[in-house]
């Protein structure tokens, strides 16, 4: 049976168990429930503060989990990124009262506050500064206001937190994180695993294509195919109608408006989308 790490609160928590339901395994009802076996899968979820997951899965206790980019480095453990999963999408960065730190040059000698030391220490080894380093748990923006610390090292995704608290961004992001399936670095194949990453890859493509279909006279067919090569090749049925060939194939959501212009601009018609619900390539 296979054993995965989820996160079971905070920001990645709903949005993994989310994915993970689409993927078509069961998931937890109830939010104080620590573990669910799905056995017609033969898979079992352990719900785990996301912090400790790499932890987890380094080990070799857990097979697989979801937590974040930043985390997995911060834990030092040895386990690898297998695939983004295209949430909890946020930046890592250094922030200070402008007045006091504006530049990582400044940083040398002075005190960070984070709650990802491994990260930050990592990071200013490569970059040849020497500062101290505070480890904190959390809310850290209040160690600037409190006098513990001079400059934050944190998760910023929409900049509030930091704008509540008169901090400013310098440097360029440590870090771009995201959630990420994590193994242990070496791990074995294990069947299950094999199909939780085609499932979750199947889920990933079903959310960012939808399937376009339309009818295109059969002389216009060369020049529609290439507003739409699908991922093989798109499918070409006859038509009743003489000369006419009806078109469907995949196309990236984000597109498929401009594509649906141009090809009613080139002579296609009953152009329909339709959402795919999941797929696998
Ligand atoms: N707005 C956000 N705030 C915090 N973390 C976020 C945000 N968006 C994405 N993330 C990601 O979520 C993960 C952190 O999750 P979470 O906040 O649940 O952990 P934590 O801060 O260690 O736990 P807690 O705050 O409950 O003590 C990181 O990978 C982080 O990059
Ligand atoms: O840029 P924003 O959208 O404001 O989000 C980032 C903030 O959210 C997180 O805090 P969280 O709520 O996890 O609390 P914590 O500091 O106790 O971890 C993170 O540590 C930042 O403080
Ligand atoms: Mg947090």
């Amino acid at each position: 049976m296979l054993r995965v790490a989820v996160p079971n609160k905070g920001a990645l928590a709903e949005k993994a168990a989310q994915m993970l339901r689409e993927a078509g395994y069961r998931q937890r009802t109830d939010a104080k429930d620590l573990v669910c076996r799905d056995e017609p899968n033969d898979i079992e979820f352990f719900y785990l503060r996301p912090k400790d997951i790499a932890t987890y899965v380094g080990s070799g206790d857990l097979d697989v989990g979801i937590t974040g980019r930043d985390l997995l480095i911060d834990s030092g453990a040895p386990a690898e990124e297998v695939v983004d999963l295209d949430f909890g999408r946020a930046t890592f960065r250094f922030a200070a009262r402008p007045e006091d730190v504006d530049d990582v040059r400044e940083l040398g000698g002075h005190r960070i506050a984070t709650a990802y030391p491994g990260l930050v220490e990592r990071h200013l080894a490569v970059l040849g500064v020497k500062a101290d380093v505070i480890r904190l748990d959390g809310a850290v923006e209040n160690a600037i206001r409190l006098g513990v610390a001079d400059v934050v090292a944190d998760v910023v995704e929409t900049g509030t937190t930091l704008r509540q608290a008169g901090l400013v961004v310098f440097g360029e992001p440590l870090l771009r994180s995201s959630a990420v399936l994590v193994r242990r670095t070496d791990a074995p194949a294990h069947p299950q695993s094999e199909q939780l990453l085609r499932r979750l890859h199947g889920v990933l493509v079903a959310r960012r294509y939808v399937m376009l279909a339309y009818d295109v006279p059969a002389g216009l067919l060369d020049r529609a195919s290439s507003l739409t090569p699908g991922i093989e090749s798109p499918t070409v049925s006859p038509l009743h109608r003489e000369g006419w060939v009806a078109v469907q194939a995949m196309v990236l959501s984000d597109d498929v408006h401009r594509i649906m212009d141009e090809l009613y601009d080139l002579g296609a018609r009953a152009i329909l989308v339709t959402n795919i619900h999941a797929c696998r390539l």
